[in-house]
């Protein structure tokens, strides 16, 4: 769509002729809104010059502070960046929280009015957030301002795809409105690509202490777990922990957001912010991604160290791929996702062998999915589905969340469970969020897990988890 200009004086344009067919589409919407009696989305896209996406989630650090979300795929082809809530979803303890979003989200979408000319996923009105692991664990004042789970439109929404970049703006209609509304939406959307204009460089503060959480303990309980395995009928476990950072000042997202951005180029980086803290993070792990028909997921277990030299790297990835430990690790989380996804797919191709992911600091076995799914299959059932898969849960998943609701200490939050979008059109991904951490003010939580198998040793699991803490710790300013 062309934004063509209709008259510009001395710098200043006045009008343009989407700027008409905006107001006409919001007229309608408004009357819209008065005979339906409910509210009703108006959702509008633009095509744009180039803008960076990460000074764009920086530039409502004023304005959106505490409403805004950000998210990149490992190939920097897909990122999103969303401002302001214009509609929040969230739903608290229930069994039905995949599908209650899903109804909600189709619910609200009803008699809206999309203007949206692009044929490309991840424009237009899209849902952003996340689910907390269990929703039964009990909660603690670490997590009280995320839901279990929670998600938003945003107001504007920033879509960078294969270096295109596409603006979205969302505007509800309540029965009420009148064009006040729309003009205030218009100024208020000015303001921002003003904002724009402004450098923003926010810094870390000093990081003060780093403090483990009961490590001690944590080993003692990765003991037990053993034992517990040997015995079965449970054959994996997945075990977390915790480390509390304390700085000298506010720690900002976008700060952090920089870094993850420079240092983590292989994962997917994300951020949720909620009520002044900040979930963010920067996890390999895909859980699920739906284009159309085709699905993709990821199979993420088993890791070794990176070498100081390439030889070493060499040598540990070849004692990873051939470990007994961690291919049984590994093989439980791809038969789980195999048997999950095939209720929905047509066809699944599955390499019979892991491969090797090597990220900055460590080195995982991997095995790709890729499935064929009939056109109406939804993404979020599909997200329930594979929620937890044993890379995060274990095997069998019921019985391993009881377990690690009852042995673990942490309250794992949206830790290691799913985060992502889902559009208009019912396309959409979600990672798993590990290797993530949670701001608040000058402190932080950093989280990381490993899978607990009958032959783990208690001592290379928490060293495992070291490695694990290490991307979150090194954007924090850390070591
Ligand atoms: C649980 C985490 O990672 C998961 C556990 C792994 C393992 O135990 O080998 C590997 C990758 C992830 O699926 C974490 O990073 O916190
Ligand atoms: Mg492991």
């Amino acid at each position: 769509m062309e934004t063509a200009l209709i008259g510009c004086f001395g710098g200043i344009c006045l009008i343009t002729i989407q700027e008409i067919e905006t107001k006409e589409r919001s007229l309608l919407a408004m009357k819209r809104a008065k005979e339906l009696g409910r509210p009703i989305l108006m959702s509008e896209v633009e095509k744009m010059n180039h803008i960076d996406p990460l000074l764009f989630f920086s530039s409502g650090n004023e304005h959106y502070s505490g409403e805004r979300f950000f998210w990149k795929d490992p190939k920097d082809e897909f990122i999103l960046a969303g401002l302001g809530i214009s509609k929040q979803f969230q739903i608290d303890q229930s069994d039905d929280r995949f599908g209650l979003i899903e109804r909600e989200w189709k619910e609200f979408l009803k008699d809206s009015l999309i203007s949206n000319p692009f044929s490309q996923i991840g424009i237009g009105p899209l849902i952003f957030g996340g689910f907390s692991f269990d929703p039964y664990k009990e909660k603690t004042v670490l997590w009280s301002k995320f839901d279990d789970s929670l998600f938003y439109l945003p107001k504007y929404l920033l879509s960078v795809i294969k270096g295109q970049v596409y603006f979205t703006t969302n505007f509800i209609f309540t029965p009420n409105d009148d064009e006040l509304l729309y003009k205030h939406i218009i100024d208020e959307r000015n303001k921002l690509f003003q904002s724009l204009q402004k450098h923003h460089h926010t810094a870390l503060p000093a990081l003060l202490e780093t403090k483990e959480i009961s490590p001690e303990k944590w080993k003692n309980t990765v003991d037990a777990m053993v034992k517990e395995l040997i015995r079965g009928p449970l054959k994996k476990v997945v075990l977390a922990r915790e480390l509390r950072l304390n700085f000298n000042d506010l720690v900002a997202s976008e700060a952090v957001m920089q870094h993850l951005n420079e240092q983590q180029h292989e994962s997917f980086i994300f951020a949720l912010e909620s009520s002044g803290d900040c979930f963010l993070g920067a996890s390999p792990e895909r859980l699920v991604k739906k284009n159309g028909t085709e699905l993709f997921s990821t199979c993420l277990a088993g890791s070794i160290s990176r070498g100081h030299t390439p030889e070493e790297d060499r040598i540990l990835g070849e004692k990873l791929l051939s470990d007994q430990k961690n291919l049984l690790e590994h093989q439980y989380v791809v038969e789980m996702i195999k048997e999950a996804l095939e209720e929905s797919c047509e066809e699944i191709i599955l390499p019979d062998k892991p491969q090797l992911m090597k990220i900055r600091d460590i080195q995982h076995l991997y095995t790709p999915v890729i499935g064929k799914c009939s056109g109406d299959s939804s993404l979020l059932h599909l997200v329930e589905r594979l929620h937890p898969t044993p890379a995060l849960g274990g095997l069998p998943k019921k019985e391993a969340v009881e377990k690690i609701r009852q042995v673990e200490e942490l309250d794992r939050g949206f830790y290691a469970a799913p985060v992502g979008w889902l559009d208009y059109e019912g396309n959409g991904e979600f990672a798993v969020a590990i290797r993530s951490g949670l701001l608040q003010g000058k402190e932080a939580s950093l989280f990381a897990g490993c899978g607990v198998v009958a032959d783990s040793d208690s001592e290379s699991e928490y060293l495992e988890t070291s490695l694990k803490f290490r991307p979150m710790l090194r954007a924090l300013g850390g070591k």
